[in-house]
């Protein structure tokens, strides 16, 4: 089995987070990064927190970053990622931060170092626009928000 292209990328600890661990794949075959808080928040129910990782980076020019929630938190916790998929574009060199919205019912503690979203680096593809005044025909037309029926997709 061949190995994922690693993707080199620059990271700088900001002061006072020499401590944390960078962002790390938890198994040999996951797509995202584990990322860590770097401050404590308690998050009431209802409430959001751009949640610092004491990190800045300088991802290669023609990729991005992705900020994804942990599933286990939004399924146990109904914490989550509101801005999901996060965008880290190539260019920023400010603290990457993690947005946390908590749509549980219970205050929920983030702890420095705890693990509370991950992190996915994908190539990034731009359009560049071809300005017509007419569009072809497509069996969809117009067509869209519900237009091709309901549910279910059995027989019946
Ligand atoms: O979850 C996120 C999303 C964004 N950012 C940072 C990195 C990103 O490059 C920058 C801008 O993000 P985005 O384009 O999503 O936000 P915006 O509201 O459009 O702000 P801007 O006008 O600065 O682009 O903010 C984060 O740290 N965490
Ligand atoms: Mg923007």
């Amino acid at each position: 089995m061949s190995s994922p292209v690693n993707v080199p990328v620059l990271v700088k600890r900001l002061p006072g987070n020499d401590d944390l661990p960078l962002p790390a794949y938890a198994t040999s075959g996951a797509a995202g990064m584990d990322v860590v808080a770097a401050e404590d928040v308690d998050l009431a129910p209802g409430a959001r927190h751009a949640v610092a990782t004491g990190l800045a980076m300088a991802i290669p020019h023609g990729f991005e970053i992705q900020v994804r929630p942990r599933s286990g938190l939004a399924l146990k916790h109904g914490v989550t990622v509101p801005n999901t998929p996060g965008t880290i574009d190539s260019d920023y060199r400010g603290e990457l931060k993690v947005i946390m919205i908590n749509l549980g019912q219970e205050t929920f503690a983030i702890r420095r170092g705890d693990r509370i979203a991950q992190l996915v680096i994908a190539p990034v593809t731009r359009a560049g626009w071809v300005e017509v005044s007419e569009l072809d025909d497509t069996e969809r037309g117009t067509g869209g928000f519900g237009s091709t029926g309901g549910l279910s997709a059995l027989p019946g």
